[in-house]
């Protein structure tokens, strides 16, 4: 895949940089909300950015390394939250409903296709490479290559699918064991242990964690050198493959990810990696509790705006933090500068 990133607009950032030290605040002291306005007029080439549409992408698949008993939680878990979702009752549904945001799910690889309720508002799609073989990443390739790019599409096609007023993508994914998918994606790409990247996902026991540090050790030392796409093809999962297409994609469009926890930030740098620059069209919500998320953050140079000690997925971290980014953007736009405000600036008596 050869994304190309479009080019930052930096006229935009610097005439937001303006403004910013125009309204009546001491300087900087908005943090970290400053710095997204600022980002965000640079990613979409004007000075007054906005954080809405926003549209939330959610993809779920299956993984044959859960029969080394990597996860607490069954597989069946992944097709039954997928129902839950469209039902309306899992986290990510709730905090969509509550912020306005149109929610699709796709299944890239659900082992069982979901049972869906109809009715109006629900959005899935099965796409075709659900119904294509997966492998067992501690002993074969989690897809075949052609498996891969067919999941990388799938990613681009629901993006695709996006009007073009949509500003901000949010990203998610649920898969059962796929905290140890990507952490054997991070551990190649980071060349580092599998016990740094390893962490306890939905809530392994000890014994658990040892299992999933031997698995990812033993996809590490399988694939060793290999690069971005390979690391996805082979130690990863369909759900990630489409979180990379559709991010992306979405970056050429123009539009901003709001990055959710681990996993979908494992997705990001190995999209970093094939396509350099991509970084900068990524907000980065929240630091997830799952252990190896600080190193992938570190990777990236990224510092999120939320540590709240979330480890869900689903999208969850970045529909949270999808309130900030709404409030960076209205008070960038709609704050009074000293000017308008009659307010004295400092420097001028
Ligand atoms: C009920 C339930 C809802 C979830 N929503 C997201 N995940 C999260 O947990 C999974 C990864 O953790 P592990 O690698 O330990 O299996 C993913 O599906 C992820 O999105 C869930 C997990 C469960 C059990
Ligand atoms: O941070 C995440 O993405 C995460 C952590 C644990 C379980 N599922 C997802």
């Amino acid at each position: 895949m050869s994304a190309r990133i479009p080019e930052l607009d930096q006229a935009a950032a610097r005439s937001a940089r303006d403004r910013q030290s125009r309204l009546t605040k001491p300087a900087g002291s908005l943090g970290m909300l400053e710095e997204v306005a600022v980002k965000l007029a640079a990613l979409q080439g004007t000075p007054l950015p906005r954080s809405r549409p926003a549209a939330a992408l959610l993809f779920a698949a299956d993984h044959a390394v859960t029969r080394h008993g990597v996860s607490p939680y069954p597989s069946a878990v992944t097709a039954a939250m997928v129902e839950n979702f469209l039902r309306g009752g899992a986290a990510s549904s709730v905090l969509c409903r509550q912020l306005g945001v149109p929610l699709r799910v796709v299944d890239v690889g659900v082992m069982r296709p979901p049972a869906l309720p109809s009715g109006e508002g629900i959005c899935f799609r099965r796409d075709p490479v659900a119904d294509e073989p997966g492998g067992d990443l501690r002993v074969e390739d989690a897809m075949s290559e052609a498996t891969f790019r067919r999941a990388l599409a799938a990613g681009a096609t629901e993006v695709d699918a996006l009007p073009d007023e949509v500003r901000l993508v949010v990203l998610g994914e649920m898969g059962i064991g796929n905290t140890t998918a990507a952490a054997a994606v991070a551990a190649l790409l980071l060349g580092r242990k599998a016990e740094e990247m390893v962490g306890r996902g939905t809530g392994v026991d000890d014994a658990g964690l040892a299992r999933k540090v031997e698995v990812v050790g033993d996809a590490v030392r399988r694939l060793e050198g290999a690069g971005p796409e390979r690391a996805l093809q082979s130690a990863g999962g369909r759900e990630l493959a489409a979180l990379v297409g559709a991010a992306g994609r979405a970056i050429e469009r123009r539009k901003a990810i709001l990055v959710d926890g681990f996993i979908v930030s494992v997705a990001m740098l190995a999209l970093e990696r094939m396509a350099p620059g991509a970084r900068e069209w990524m907000v980065f919500a929240h630091r997830s509790a799952e252990a190896g998320h600080r190193h992938v953050l570190e990777a990236l140079g990224a510092r999120p705006l939320l540590d709240l000690g979330l480890r869900l997925g689903e999208g969850s971290g970045a529909l949270t933090a999808l309130p900030l980014v709404d409030a960076a953007c209205a008070l960038h736009a709609n704050m009074a500068t000293f000017e308008e405000a009659g307010v004295p600036d400092k420097g001028r008596g």
